[in-house]
């Protein structure tokens, strides 16, 4: 296989998740892919500009954000999201060759993961314990380290991707342990600010909004911009800004692009309402989805209520 010189950072070792998601974005697949132990290093690498991106997680459909990439897309230098993928996540249970169900007792897992498998978990193996890694991948990794019985190496099992057992040389003692089988998670691919691509009518736009000083109705305003110019939102999430207790931002997520007169106005409008306003970029949809654009906020509508304008005004 050729690998291309243009490096990408995602969230590693070798047979995360997040491994098998970047090698589903066109524009990293071929290219060549370094392994960080963590979100954090994955995007400081974007933005010592060693990686021209990175890919992480952002989104779960049964445990929710990543609170470790929201916060690097909030704080800190501005960056942008230039793509996304969706990917089904199903969990094993694996564990060195000759162990057996019953004996495990101490489980490894990344917290995502945890969430998904603490049903499981609790009525198979309800004397075990599980412990929190860094990624799924990491924690196959620290059982396969393990040989049995040595000190320092605690873990009986991992709760990984099917493909990390296959990587590291575990065995499955456990298929789909996960609560939801339909469960997927979200990736995105953050790279320096840029030109957002063309919009293609199935398009997701994201940014962060920090609110002018605290008072009643702040959210509210927030909303309302969006409300009025038929802008659906697909994510709102509130998480600290880091400078102070009750110091909140708002990372939105919504239908549309930023080429879109509807979601021109509404960005316009939380520029005038927020103390500041980050724009993470716009993207195509990894569902595909064209939503359905409501009477008046189409391109044409607005157009038409601005000439119109113009006219009154001579
Ligand atoms: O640990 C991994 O394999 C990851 O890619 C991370 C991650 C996450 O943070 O959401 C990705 C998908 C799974 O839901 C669990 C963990």
């Amino acid at each position: 296989m050729v690998v291309g010189t243009t490096r990408y950072a995602y969230l590693g070792p070798e047979a995360t998740f997040t491994e098998a998601a970047a090698l589903r974005l066109p524009a990293v697949a071929g290219e060549r892919l370094d392994p960080h132990p963590t979100v954090h290093a994955a995007i400081a690498a974007v933005r010592t500009g060693e990686a021209t991106g990175a890919v992480v997680p952002l989104e779960n459909s049964v445990e929710g954000s990543v609170n470790a990439t929201l916060d690097e897309l909030i704080r800190g230098e501005a960056l942008a999201i230039s793509a996304e993928v969706l990917l089904p996540v199903t969990f094993v249970l694996m564990a060195r060759p000759g162990t057996d169900l019953g004996s495990v007792r101490r489980i490894v897992t990344h917290p995502v993961a945890e969430a998904q498998c603490r049903t499981w978990v609790s009525t198979k193996l309800p004397d075990a314990v599980v412990e929190l890694g860094s990624s799924t991948a990491a924690a196959a990794v620290a059982v396969a380290e393990s040989a049995p019985g040595a000190d320092g190496h605690p873990y009986d099992a991992a709760i990984a991707a099917p493909l990390a057992g296959e990587r590291y040389g575990l065995d499955t003692l456990a298929h789909d342990i996960g609560e939801d089988a339909e469960a997927l998670t979200r990736f995105v691919l953050v790279s320096p600010p840029r030109t957002p691509t063309a919009p293609t009518g199935s398009d997701k736009t994201s940014l962060v909004a920090y609110i002018r000083d605290d008072h009643p109705g702040a959210l509210l305003e927030i909303l309302e911009q969006f409300a009025t110019r038929g802008v659906n939102l697909t994510r709102i999430e509130s998480r600290p800004t880091g400078n102070g207790m009750g110091r909140y931002c708002f990372a939105i997520d919504f239908e549309g692009h930023v080429a879109d007169a509807r979601v021109g106005e509404a960005m316009m409008g939380l520029r005038r309402v927020c103390a500041d306003v980050r724009f993470l970029g716009s993207y195509p949809r990894a569902d595909g989805v064209r939503p359905p654009i409501r009477q008046g906020t189409s391109n044409a509508d607005f157009r038409d209520a601005a000439a119109w304008l113009e006219q009154l005004r001579g």
